[in-house]
């Protein structure tokens, strides 16, 4: 049974139509990566599934359970976490009190100060500093580290790599598969197309807020995701399309 499904969600800025009739499912235990250009609608649809953003139409469910209509704290208890992009740390908390204050909605499991420490061994030693010291690898581990604090059934990472150096990324994307062994289900955006396709088991792309392929990442090749990704399958190539974000592979 599918621990995640969204169907037919639209969620809006206003006027925007920012994610347009998008449905998919995640398993337990599976890792989603979502890629597409930016303003594609990413963030907007994690933030939706989060409860951080109130969808105009459409239904978001966990574990069977409608959670549509439940509030962003609500949804932490039933188990939704998201780390979104940018961090938001407090800055002026130490690194543990920054991890504690997730337990405050704290379900029952796993993950615990010593699990995110051994999860993230760069986090070991610095608990006792203030966050806002931190390098942004090591920011980044506090904030998967605070989501994982609730002991989430889902965990949503909102481009966790973005503007850290490719080893510091490497480090993060190892804990994965201790985050993964702990039973937890991750939905993750990233714009690095090769680490999505090595990472995740499933690949959905959006283009102007729709989903417009969603594929095993082991059946579905580099090109088929930067055909969709830039809407190459349509008529036309948009110019902006072609400031390129989707990052190579190193040769
Ligand atoms: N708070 C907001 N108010 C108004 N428009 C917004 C807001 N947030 C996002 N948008 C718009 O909604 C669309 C989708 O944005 P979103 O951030 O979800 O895309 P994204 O795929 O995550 O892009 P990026 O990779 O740049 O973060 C864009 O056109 C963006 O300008």
């Amino acid at each position: 049974m599918s621990l995640l499904t969204v169907e037919n969600l639209e969620v809006r800025h206003g006027l925007l139509r920012a994610v347009r009739d998008v449905s998919f499912a995640v398993d337990e235990g599976e890792v989603v990566a979502v890629v597409g250009a930016n303003g594609a609608g990413k963030s907007t649809l994690m933030r939706a599934v989060a409860g951080a953003h109130q969808p105009a139409e459409g239904r978001i469910g966990l574990d069977g359970v409608d959670v549509t209509a439940q509030r962003a704290h609500d949804r932490v208890a039933a188990g939704i976490a998201l780390v979104p992009e940018g961090r938001r740390l407090f800055a002026d908390l130490t690194v543990e009190e920054n991890l504690l204050v997730a337990s405050r909605v704290r379900r029952p499991g796993p993950w615990d100060l010593a699990a995110v420490v051994a999860a993230f061994p760069l986090l070991d030693g610095l608990l006792k500093r203030r966050a806002g010291n931190l390098s942004g690898g090591e920011q980044q581990a506090v904030a998967i580290g605070r989501a994982l604090m609730t002991n989430p059934r889902l965990l949503l990472l909102d481009e966790v790599s973005l503007g850290l150096a490719p080893v510091m990324v490497d480090t993060l994307y190892d804990s994965l598969g201790t985050i993964l062994s702990g039973g937890t289900t991750v939905l993750l955006v990233e714009q690095d197309l090769g680490r999505a396709l090595g990472v995740a088991r499933r690949v959905l792309c959006m283009l102007e807020g729709r989903v417009v392929l969603d594929e095993p990442a082991g059946e579905v090749t580099r090109e088929q995701v930067v055909e969709a990704y830039f809407g190459l399958s349509r008529a036309a190539v948009p110019d902006r399309a072609t400031a390129a974000t989707v990052q190579e592979e190193p040769a």
